[in-house]
């Protein structure tokens, strides 16, 4: 029981020409949310499936709970779980009966019933999976993948197109698990939704790991001041008028932000941007200061820009 959860090095894979997954080394502890984010296209989902034995890597040594995912599948079967980005369920099968069944692959499996009445999909049991609507289906799809008690979960977007509600009651079951000791290893593409679930994030980008960490290290301890404007802000003439060592730049949608290496916002900081917000007629609106998001760290490592792989 004692070994990682999860444990990749040096993970290679790739289609044709395309190099998916370029060296990958990361691992994700028992009783955390390990959180893999990362761009369209950024290798995240081939990782995954490599880790649950769905494709091999390339090269690179892969272990889930200790084991081999191609070679150990059938030891590994009852112990992981899996919420694949398709859904994984036949789209004829009927929501009930499918997760009794896969109920019926475990030794103690939650009871079908209790997981179909906490994601209020007890009113769609004899509904075919097809007919679901997307937010049921991703959460028939979650139903499936914890309903063994698994040691490992790989969830795979669990929360993409939810509603509030869906979304909350699935936080609280990957926190349920997390506090069962499970390792849950997802991917999300919301980076709030990160900065509060995950103990630790793998920010994957071409394939590599760019960055990895706690949220908070991550985002960091230094607190910068930021507001939006409908006016243009000339941001060389703005950077003139701060105290020594702050600059500004733009962000996108109008948005703005001034900083110092290491440098902390004070008073006299917020004074300057009002004075010369005021001398301009420039009228800084969400006028705000705190640490960067892990929104704002994930876009200054893979870039601000809509881009090909
Ligand atoms: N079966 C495949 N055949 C060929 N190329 C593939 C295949 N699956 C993925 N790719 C390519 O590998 C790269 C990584 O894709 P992957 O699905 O792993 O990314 P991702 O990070 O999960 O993206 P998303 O956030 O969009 O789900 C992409 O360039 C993708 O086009």
């Amino acid at each position: 029981m004692g070994e990682t959860g999860l444990d990749l090095a040096d993970v290679v894979k790739r289609y044709g020409d395309t190099l998916a997954v370029a060296g990958v080394s990361l691992t994700a502890e028992r009783g955390a949310v390990t959180a893999l984010l990362g761009p369209n296209g950024a290798g995240k989902t081939t990782t995954l499936e490599i880790c649950e034995g769905f494709r091999r890597p390339d090269s690179g040594r892969v272990r889930v709970l200790g084991l081999d995912p191609a070679r150990d599948a059938a030891e590994l079967r009852p112990r992981v779980g899996v919420m694949p980005q398709s859904g994984g369920v036949p789209s004829g099968a009927r929501a009930g009966e499918w997760l009794r069944l896969v109920a019926r692959f475990h030794a103690h499996p939650v009871p079908p019933g209790a997981l179909l009445e906490r994601l209020a999909l007890t009113s769609c049991a004899r509904t075919p999976f097809r007919r679901l609507s997307g937010g049921q289906q991703q959460r028939l799809s979650l139903a499936a993948a914890v309903v063994g008690r698994p040691e490992l979960v790989f969830l795979d977007e669990p929360t993409a197109g939810l509603d509030p509600q869906s979304r909350h009651a699935a936080w609280e079951i990957v926190r349920e698990l997390r506090a069962a000791g499970v390792a849950v290893v997802l991917t999300t593409h919301y980076l709030e939704e990160a900065e509060r679930l995950a103990d630790r994030v793998v920010v994957i980008d071409r394939g590599r790991v760019a960055a990895a960490g706690t949220p908070a290290e991550l985002t960091g301890s230094v607190s910068r001041l930021r507001f939006s404007s409908r006016d243009p802000v000339d941001l060389a003439a703005l950077t003139t008028a701060l105290p020594a060592g702050f600059a500004a730049r733009a962000l996108s949608g109008g948005q703005y932000v001034v900083e110092a290496p290491g440098g902390a916002v004070g008073p006299e900081l917020i004074a300057a941007v009002a004075a010369w917000c005021a001398s301009r007629g420039v009228l800084a609106e969400d006028l705000r200061i705190g640490r960067r998001t892990l929104e704002d760290a994930f876009l200054e490592l893979t870039g601000h820009e809509l881009r090909e792989p």
